[in-house]
C-alpha cells in the first residue's frame, strides 16, 4: 500500500489516498505505521477520502489508534496533497471531517501550495459541549489538581477538546509529568488536548502540547487555535496572534465579526513510500 509522509510545524502524519487505496482496519494501521521502530514513524494516520458532503474526506487517526475528530495540521497537508497530486484544481477546498465541514484556503504560487489557510469556524465554550465537567461558563479558569500542582484551564472545543493553562518557560517545562495526567483526568469525559502556553506579548505566544493519543507533538493546529481564543477570554492577548510551537508558527485569528477562527501555516511533504505489511 502506497503512503505519503507530511508534516505541518512537524506534527507529522502519514496519509493515504483513499481514492487508490483501500484501508480495512484504520485503528490498527495507525498504530503499527506510526510505531517508529516496527513502522514508519509518526503522529498519526490520515486517510483521504472521497465526499458526498465536500470536496473531500479526511478521517485522522492519533497513534494509539483513537479517531481524532479534526486535526489543524492535518487539514492543511491534505489541501497540499490534494492540490499538487492533482486531485483538485480548486484553491479553495471543502473538507468534511468529524468535526464539521472546514473551508481551506490554498495559497498557491508556480503550482506549489506555500501554506493554507483553514476556517476553523466558531469555538465551542460550553462545558458540556466540550466536553468538561464544570459549571462555569465560559469554562475560565477551571482549577485541576494534577500531582503536586494546581492547574487554571480555559476549556475550549474546535472540534476536539481542549484544556489551556498558562505558565512561565514553556520550553522547559515538565509537559510529560503533567500533560499524560491531565489528559486521562476525570473531568475530562472523552479525554483532552492540553496545551500549556506561555505569553510573549500581545500578539505572540510560545505553546507545547500533549495531545490526546498521541502524547507531545511538535505542533497542534486545533491546539494554537483553542490558545488564541483562551488567550483572548482570558485578555492575555489581541484576537490575532502568533502562536510559536517546537516545529514551527501558526497564525491564528479569531474574528470578532463572524466568531470563526482562522489558522494559516505550512504543510510539507517528506517522502513517499510503500507499505509491506500486512495489518
Ligand atoms: N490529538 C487530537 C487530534 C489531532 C489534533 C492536532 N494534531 C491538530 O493539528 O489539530 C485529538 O485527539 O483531538
Amino acid at each position: 500500500m502506497r503512503f505519503t509522509k507530511m508534516q505541518g510545524c512537524g506534527n507529522d502524519y502519514i496519509y493515504i489516498n483513499c481514492f487508490k487505496e483501500k484501508v480495512e482496519n484504520p485503528e490498527k494501521l495507525a498504530i503499527a505505521m506510526s510505531e517508529r521502530h516496527f513502522g514508519v514513524g509518526s503522529d498519526g494516520l490520515v486517510l483521504i477520502m472521497p465526499s458526498e458532503a465536500a470536496d473531500f474526506r479526511m478521517r485522522m487517526f492519533n497513534l494509539d489508534g483513537s479517531e481524532g475528530k479534526m486535526c489543524g495540521n492535518a487539514s492543511r497537508c491534505v489541501g497540499k496533497y490534494v492540490y499538487e497530486r492533482g486531485l483538485t484544481e480548486k484553491t479553495t477546498v471543502a473538507l468534511e471531517t468529524l468535526g464539521g465541514i472546514k473551508i481551506l484556503q490554498l495559497h498557491v504560487k508556480d503550482g506549489i501550495v506555500e501554506s493554507v489557510t483553514v476556517d476553523m469556524g466558531e469555538p465551542v465554550l460550553e462545558a458540556a459541549e466540550i466536553p468538561v465537567l464544570s459549571d462555569k461558563h465560559p469554562v475560565i479558569g477551571e482549577t485541576v489538581e494534577i500531582l503536586d500542582r494546581k492547574f487554571d484551564f480555559t476549556c475550549v472545543s474546535m472540534g476536539n477538546p481542549h484544556a489551556v493553562t498558562f505558565v512561565e518557560n514553556v520550553m522547559e517545562y515538565p509537559i510529560e509529568k503533567y500533560g499524560r495526567v491531565s489528559e486521562c483526568h476525570p473531568i475530562f469525559p472523552d479525554r483532552v488536548n492540553t496545551e500549556f502556553v506561555e505569553i510573549v506579548d500581545d500578539s505572540h505566544v510560545k505553546m507545547r502540547v500533549w495531545e490526546r493519543g498521541s502524547g507531545e507533538t511538535w505542533a497542534c493546529g486545533t491546539g494554537a487555535s483553542a490558545t488564541a481564543v483562551a488567550c483572548v477570554l482570558n485578555g492575555k492577548t489581541d484576537r490575532k496572534v502568533d502562536v510559536e510551537l517546537i516545529g514551527g508558527t501558526l497564525t491564528i485569528e479569531w474574528n470578532a465579526e463572524d466568531n470563526h477562527v482562522y489558522m494559516t501555516g505550512p504543510a510539507e511533504f517528506s517522502f513517499d513510500g510503500e507499505w509491506l505489511r500486512e495489518v
